[in-house]
């Protein structure tokens, strides 16, 4: 009656491992199976009537598995999980041994295809990097419609770094830009490459933070056909052979993985590289520009970086300095920003001298991505077409400066701030005096006079003054 049982009970378990999706292999404590269901024959293409009684150490020297976790668990007594090859997929092998009074009696061996979660992930990543390259040729595009070659310099640092640059662009010599974020390192880059012989070629701008690490080396160096499972079958060029006869810029240099950083020097010592899973040295001409906001020294003392890619890099290094040490590029760069948005959206956007003098007061700790995007938010929102005081105060630049509206002064100094601001802004809608005069219904001489109480130079967008 207990064997009908136990009979009974092993046909259900049998019933019930066959209705599973997952793989299940159960072995007995010499590695001969006992068990194996529906599922693990799809996956591993072997049949149960076939394998059930065999054991496992013959089916490892038949060739039947190239490896066994049943085994393994047998020999450690504890739980092994595997990755594993078998019949042309890919499996992840769980096996967990069953003990009855501290004697290991089974292994039950649990057997998941992967090959369609590798297949997913392969097909992500193959997303990924054709979003990155399609935001890459976008931006060429972008940059080939605007102009190519732009880079608004007024102050002496910059002209100078302009002028170096200029020198530079027709050697190949590699370059290192330092500079806090957005102070212009991926624009003097481009500058170099426009003004070199390498103009022709493709200027290929690589974020070495934003590519995952996963992606990175096929990214960069491309890869042989069947390189990996998923791969392209015709393979593919990467990014450093795209940029033959042109420029590589690899931004954000410092995030670049150890194991990269060898193959990157080998393309700069020995102008060849090698694909993901091949063996062939391609030949590369390419001009390698490398930028970074880290401090890259510190971080090769922390070894963090290869010295010697650090010294190959920095053959010619040029540092940017913050956009506060050089006040004076401000104002060129704003009118530079403020055209081009003014063309774009067709209006006539001007800001008034005391809005200006806000701006220039400001530190920008974004630096010029910061003044840029603080110019388009003044463009987009201001009511008016004189950008005032007070469009810039309602924006983070107003958070951190005296509100127009200080409650420590009097109602009298307060009001004294604001009659400041609108003279200011009339001033800037009127053409001449006489215009003013009849917008503020003001005689030309009171004007005069309110202004010169106000500390107000009378200048019109005009050219004309009072
Ligand atoms: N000299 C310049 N003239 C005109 N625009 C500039 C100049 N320098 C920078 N810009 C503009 O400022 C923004 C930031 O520049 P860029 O991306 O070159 O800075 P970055 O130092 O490379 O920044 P990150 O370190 O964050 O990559 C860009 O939109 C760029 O067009």
């Amino acid at each position: 009656m207990e064997n009908v049982k136990m009979c009974l009970n092993l046909n259900k378990i049998k019933d019930i491992f066959n209705s599973l999706n997952l793989g299940v292999h159960v072995v007995d404590s010499k590695g001969v199976t006992i068990l194996y269901n529906k599922a693990c024959e799809e996956i591993e293409g072997i049949e149960s009537n076939w394998i059930v009684g065999k054991d496992m150490k013959n089916l490892v020297s038949e060739g039947v598995y190239s490896e066994s976790v049943a085994l393994e668990v047998i020999e450690k007594g504890e739980v092994v999980g595997k990755t594993q090859k078998a019949n042309g997929k890919n499996i992840f092998s769980t096996g967990v041994p069953i003990f009855e009074d501290g004697q290991l009696i089974n292994v039950v061996v649990s057997v998941m295809d992967i090959t369609s979660i590798e297949n997913l992930k392969f097909q992500l990543n193959e997303l990924r990097s054709v979003n990155i390259r399609m935001q890459r040729e976008l931006d060429i595009l972008n940059a080939k419609e605007t102009e190519d070659n732009y880079m608004i310099a007024k102050s002496k640092v910059i002209k100078d770094i302009q002028n170096l640059a200029l020198r530079i662009a027709k050697v190949d010599s590699t370059v290192l830009i330092t500079g806090e974020s957005g102070v212009g390192k991926g624009v003097l880059s481009k500058y170099i490459h426009e003004n070199s012989l390498r103009q022709k070629g493709n200027f290929i701008k690589v974020d070495c933070s934003s590519l995952p690490e996963s992606l990175i080396e096929s990214e960069l160096f491309g890869y042989v056909e069947g390189a990996f499972t998923g791969a392209k079958k015709e393979g593919k060029i990467g990014l450093i052979q795209l940029a033959h006869k042109g420029t590589l810029f690899l931004d954000e240099i410092g995030e670049l993985p150890l194991n990269l950083q060898v193959k990157l020097l080998s393309v700069i010592q020995d102008k060849v590289l090698q694909k993901v899973g091949g063996t062939e040295n391609i030949s590369v001409d390419t001009r390698i520009i490398a930028a970074t906001n880290k401090d890259l020294h510190q971080m090769v003392e922390e070894g963090k970086f290869r010295s010697d890619l650090y010294y190959r890099l920095k053959v010619v290094p040029i540092d940017i300095p913050p956009l506060r040490e050089r006040k004076e590029d401000i104002v060129p760069l704003i009118k530079f920003f403020l055209e081009r948005l003014n063309e774009h959206y067709n209006y006539d956007k001007r800001i008034s001298s005391r809005a200006m003098q806000l701006l220039i007061s400001y530190d920008w700790p974004g630096n010029i991505r910061e003044l840029e995007n603080e110019i388009e938010r003044l463009v987009v929102t201001s009511e008016m077409n004189l950008i005032s005081e007070r469009d810039i105060l309602s924006g983070d630049i107003g958070k951190i400066r005296t509100m127009a509206l200080d409650e420590t002064k009097s109602f009298k100094e307060n009001i004294y701030n604001y009659e400041k601001v609108l003279l200011d802004e009339y001033m800037y809608k009127a053409g001449d005096i006489h215009e003013l005069s009849k917008m503020t219904g003001l005689e030309a001489s009171t004007l005069r006079k309110k202004a010169k109480r106000l500390g107000i130079d009378l200048k019109f967008s005009t050219g004309k003054n009072s």
